[in-house]
């Protein structure tokens, strides 16, 4: 049986000061965060976390984004993106199917968090060389995702990612990005559903 835990991820993205949401993607930054704490501790990654019993995976994420970053989301403005498999052969604990979303719009200052330090990356200028090796292999793509979603309401792409770990839990093994065929706008609603359960 697949054990992997259930976590989701949202990506807040925003029109860098002064330009227009019209802009191409040189004009858009992305929220991501210093992870102070636990796993990962030391990189920038992606806002969010574990769904939690008796949570769908679109209230997890309001929720981990509200702790983490201090910014509320209604649950109307997710953007469903897709899927990401991390698989750690070496340590299957840590397998993890995650849920990726995008939101333009949300309540609240972004505030550090005693988990989170987050940071604005232009999405043409991701800190690579801080974050999982893995990153370069999708973190970009799924921002254009966003951007699409975000900025033009468009249908766009649901991508499926697999990434497989290195023995030493870090490097990357094998990487593969599958982006379905343009769905609808129905595809693109938050995954109101208890984790395990498929939409
Ligand atoms: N190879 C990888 N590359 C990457 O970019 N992010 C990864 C990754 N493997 C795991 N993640 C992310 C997905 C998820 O957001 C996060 C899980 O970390 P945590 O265990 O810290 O989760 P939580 O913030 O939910 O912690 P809790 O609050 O204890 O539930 O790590």
């Amino acid at each position: 049986m697949d054990s992997a835990a259930s976590v989701a991820l949202c990506f807040l993205v925003r029109p860098v000061d002064g330009r227009s949401v019209r802009d191409g993607a040189d004009g858009w930054e992305a929220l991501l965060g210093l992870k102070k704490t636990g796993f990962a501790r030391g990189k920038v990654v992606g806002i969010g976390g574990h769904v939690e019993d008796g949570e769908t995976v679109a209230q997890a994420v309001v929720r981990e984004v509200r702790e983490e970053v201090g910014a509320v989301v209604p649950q109307t403005e997710l953007h469903h993106l897709g899927t990401i498999r991390f698989r750690f052969p070496a340590r299957p604990a840590w397998d993890m199917d995650t849920v990726l979303y995008a939101a333009g719009s949300w309540e609240g200052e972004i505030s550090e968090s005693a988990e989170i330090a987050p940071e604005w990356h232009g999405v043409n200028s991701l800190p690579y060389a801080r974050m999982w090796p893995d990153a370069g292999y999708w973190v970009q793509p799924i921002l254009m995702e966003a951007l699409a979603a975000v900025r033009e309401g468009t249908a766009g792409h649901l991508s499926t990612i697999e990434i497989t770990l290195a023995e030493d839990n870090h490097n990357v093994a094998s990487a593969r990005y599958d982006r379905a065929a343009a769905g609808t706008e129905a595809d693109r609603r938050p995954l109101d559903v208890e984790p395990g359960v498929t939409a």
